[in-house]
């Protein structure tokens, strides 16, 4: 129970803890700065007092000079120094926000496919990246808290000598805020996930408002509309719930606010039923005045803490789970792959995806996979390739169980064209140079654009217009996406449905080249042309989960009852 009760209140702790950690190793320069000033500030009320009293005093004695001098300097120092301190605070957060967003970056880009396809390791991600924004706000906040409590015990220690009672009770008023927020912190952690997830489907939904490609069709569907009810749903569920936890915050703020007054009140009247001279009763009234704005203060900083814990846990989480980067090492020479009586079933489905598959391809060889939608052909290439482990079976590359190789090594062996193949809006040559983990110059960018579209663009043109660049058609994206593969040069080429976007000519220039080079690798071809299928030194017919048939072409039209007879009885073309 007593766990229960403080782990949030320890979370925020750790989460104020870490974050000057991040500011002393990204910024320590501001974060020394703004401390300084912050805790120089925090002694000037209590040097008030003291100054306000000697004045008071002083002025029936006729020498209130120094005293007059030294509180017009701590009054003048208090806003100048109040607001350098917000501008250092504030580039301390603009470094802060710089590291996480590029921390995160690196991260994201570490991330391996198996990973990736994990649907909590994308709502981690999406989590953390929002995090960002204020975890960067967290690391000025303790330095506030600090403050407050020495202004607090330097006001108490100024009222002391006036009236101890007055200067207890000053101290004590910090006990309602840190109580109120002990409460608000244990709420937060408890909502806080609900209002994530459903900003995260709110989030998503308007990409699809906002990102060129899907916002154009839909307006074009013209049921974007409905979408922005979708956002609008979600984003008033996640209102609910922060409505419902700033309710809650309201209500216990108040209740300390009350509480703080209260303590104040008691010095006061402590102050009056002690008999304190009219010096000292009026710096000690200015006194309590300037100690509820700084426990104001403090109740917001300590607020932020605490809100920002929940996210800022899971921000770290997800930064310390990532994996080690493992630079990537392109095999440009494999003699085979197989799946070896593989069987996957997907978590929650009823029926396995596959069942006792075995599918070989090597080195020289044109592979096909045909099969109807749902059959199970991108499932055999993401257990090929590594992005699924198969419950039961092997996969072999070079005869070897390729769970003997790491993610990294494996994939090294795959150029891989998927059939939601990446636009990277880049300028061309970045967005060639991305088919290979490591650097690349530009003769190997135009090598892997010869005889396309693309072989005479200059390599700096901007892709995307809606970055100001050059608008290409989806057939073009997809060359470009097999030139990537080209550029990359893995001993295995798996490509799923190539020129599905790509007119028939260039179909037939890219499948001839194909055919040309392939002894160079191993091709497996995700395919429903059948034409394309012809020349294939074998085609896997999968059904249902299970290869049904194999061979050639015109093997596989032999058979007249055959799936793929029945499939192909119509070319298409
Ligand atoms: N992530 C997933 N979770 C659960 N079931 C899945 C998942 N992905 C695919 N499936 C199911 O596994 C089966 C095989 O799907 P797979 O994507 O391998 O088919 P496919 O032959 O590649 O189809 P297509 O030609 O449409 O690309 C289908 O029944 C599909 O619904």
């Amino acid at each position: 129970m007593r766990i229960t009760v403080l782990t949030p209140l320890w979370d925020a702790f750790r989460t104020a803890r870490e974050s000057l950690s991040d500011a002393v190793r990204v910024a320590p320069g501001w974060l020394l700065f703004y401390s300084t000033l912050v805790l120089g500030q925090a002694v000037l009320p209590g040097a008030q007092v003291v100054l306000l009293r000697r004045l008071i005093d002083g002025l029936d004695r006729g020498h209130a000079w120094v005293p007059l001098i030294g509180l017009t300097v701590v009054v003048g120092l208090m806003y100048p120094l109040a607001q350098v301190a917000t501008g250092c605070g504030q580039r301390m957060m603009l470094r802060l926000r710089l590291h996480y967003r590029a921390e995160l970056a690196q991260v994201a880009a570490r991330l391996s496919p198996s990973r990736l396809s994990r649907p909590d390791v994308t709502t981690d991600l999406e989590a953390a990246q929002s995090a960002t924004w204020p975890m960067a706000d967290v690391p000025g906040r303790p330095v506030q808290v600090l403050g407050a409590g020495v202004t607090s015990v330097v006001l108490c220690a100024a009222i002391w000598s006036i009236n101890p009672w007055s200067g207890g009770l000053v101290l004590a008023a910090l006990v309602p805020t840190v109580v109120a927020f002990t409460a608000i912190a244990r709420m937060e952690s408890a909502k806080w996930p609900k209002v994530a997830e459903k900003d995260r489907v709110a989030g998503y939904a308007t990409e699809q408002l906002i990102q060129q490609r899907p916002a154009t069709e839909l307006a074009a569907l013209g049921s974007g509309v409905k979408v922005a009810r979708l956002v609008a749903e979600r984003r008033a569920g996640a209102t609910r719930i922060q409505d419902g936890m700033i309710g809650m915050a309201m209500t216990a703020e108040l209740a300390a606010a009350v509480a703080t007054v209260l303590l104040f009140g008691g010095a006061l009247v402590a102050l009056v039923l002690g008999g304190a001279t009219g010096g000292a009763a009026a710096a000690a009234v200015a006194g309590t005045i300037s100690g509820l704005n700084a426990i104001r203060l403090c109740g917001y900083a300590f607020g932020t803490i605490v809100t920002t814990a929940p996210q800022a846990r899971i921000y770290r989480r997800f930064v310390r789970s990532a994996p080690e980067r493992e630079p990537q090492l392109v095999v440009p020479r494999v003699e085979s792959v197989a799946l070896d009586n593989v069987t996957f079933r997907y978590p929650g489905a009823p029926e396995p995806a596959l069942l006792d598959v075995c599918i070989e391809a090597r080195r020289g060889e044109l592979v096909a996979l045909v099969g109807v939608n749902g059959a199970g052909k991108s499932t055999a290439v993401n257990l090929l390739v590594g992005s699924l482990a198969p419950d039961t079976g092997r996969v072999l590359i070079d005869r070897r169980d390729a769970v003997e190789l790491s993610e990294s090594e494996r994939l090294g062996h795959f150029g891989l064209l998927v059939q939601e193949f990446g636009r990277f809006e880049f300028t061309l040559r970045d967005a060639i140079a991305l088919g290979s983990p490591g650097p690349v110059s530009d003769d190997e960018i135009r090598a892997a654009l010869a005889g396309t579209f693309a072989a005479d663009v200059p390599l700096g043109t901007q892709l995307g217009q809606q970055w100001g660049g050059t608008g290409i058609s989806g057939g073009q994206w997809q060359r470009l996406a097999l030139a990537r593969i080209r550029l990359r040069n893995a001993g295995v080429w798996i490509l799923d449905e190539p020129t599905s976007a790509i007119d028939a000519e260039a179909e037939r220039e890219i499948f001839a080249e194909l055919r040309r080079t392939r002894d160079t690798r191993i091709t497996i071809v995700v395919s429903h042309r059948a034409w394309t299928l012809r020349e294939m030194d074998r085609i896997y017919v999968i059904d249902a989960g299970s290869v049904v048939q194999q061979g050639t072409y015109p093997e596989l039209m032999a058979q007249p009852d055959g799936r793929f007879a029945r499939l192909f009885a119509t070319p298409p073309e």
